[in-house]
């Protein structure tokens, strides 16, 4: 019996795809050839002419993915941790999460941001990442920009834009090398769940559930639970300005999160060592850092 993955049908959506199919046969946990590779169109690679936040709606990386394992159309599928909403459907369970990768973003048009031009124009749809520039460079003229990965790139190379961010692990994965400048993440704290790929699949699907298992990563799990946790809790989605990055050190999760109003002139920030498993800190934590942010942050969040 093949294995049927689902993924988008983005390179680097396909890229990541390959890659847990390749891991999967390798560990031996599924013969050789046996992974069959299903492509799907999502709304948000449907919906090209504006940005998602201005379509609203939740989970438009996912729903057709979704709905597609749901129905037994595949038997799981593949996903950037960052584009998969902190609240999913009871009948879908995250098997496995791979190793994480470069979780740093990388700046493409610049050295640095503090040598991005005075009034440079730079491209980004990500409200974390809009946020974080105008906190530091509020002369910046940030503009939207979609697209899969080369278009970016391209409409930097041809001046379309200054300057845009990329996240170093998608770009790895696409084997693009040597393009721009990777951003400390004291600098540009990431995104809940950037450079992870997890795997979903039916929550009763407990023979796919154990083949999944055994190609998953411990400490990537620990620290994705911790940020997904701390978004759920703040009631954020994709839309919503919130970084959060946990890294082990010593046998714990050393855990920063930030959130932002839209123009990047207000930030709440806060960070915590943490126990692996420990949902209820990051949870605390977001609860604590809504309490005390302005009404301009409070605004583009609803918890529960
Ligand atoms: N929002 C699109 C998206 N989703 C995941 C990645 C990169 C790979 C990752 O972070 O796992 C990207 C592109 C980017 O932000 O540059």
């Amino acid at each position: 019996m093949a294995l049927k993955l689902g993924t988008r049908g983005s390179p680097l959506a396909l890229a990541q795809a390959r890659k847990v199919a390749s891991a999967l046969e390798s560990a031996q946990r599924w013969p050789a050839g046996y992974v069959e590779i299903l492509p799907f169109t999502t709304s948000g690679d449907r919906i090209q002419d504006r940005p998602l936040a201005d379509v609203g709606g939740k989970g438009l990386w996912t729903k057709e993915l979704d709905r597609a394992l749901i129905e037994g159309e595949v038997h799981f599928c593949v996903h950037s941790m960052k584009d998969v909403e902190s609240e999913r459907p009871r009948e879908i369970h995250l098997a496995s999460v791979r190793p994480r990768g470069d979780m740093r973003d990388r700046l493409i048009g610049a050295n640095s941001i503090d040598e991005l031009p005075q009034g440079a124009k730079v491209g980004t749809s990500s409200p974390r990442r809009a946020a974080q520039l105008r906190s530091m460079r509020p002369d910046l003229q940030i503009v939207p920009i979609r697209g899969n990965v080369e278009t970016r790139l391209k409409k930097v190379e041809h001046g379309e834009v200054d300057a845009t961010l990329l996240a170093s692990a998608g770009l790895k994965r696409l084997g693009i090398t040597g393009v721009g400048t990777a951003i400390p993440v004291e600098t540009l704290l990431p995104a809940p769940g950037q450079a992870v790929i997890g795997i979903e699949c039916r929550t009763d699907d407990h023979m796919v559930q154990s083949v999944l298992s055994t190609i998953s990563n411990g400490i990537t799990f620990a620290a994705i639970n911790a940020e997904r946790a701390f978004t759920r809790a703040l009631g954020g989605t994709c839309h919503s300005p919130v970084a959060a990055l946990a890294i082990f050190d010593d046998g714990q999760l050393n855990f920063r999160a930030q959130i932002f109003s839209e123009d990047g002139t207000e930030i709440v920030e806060d960070k915590a060592i943490i126990d692996c498993g420990d949902e209820k800190t990051p949870a605390e934590m977001a609860r604590r850092m809504l309490e005390k942010a302005p009404a301009s942050i409070r605004s583009l969040f609803h918890p529960a």
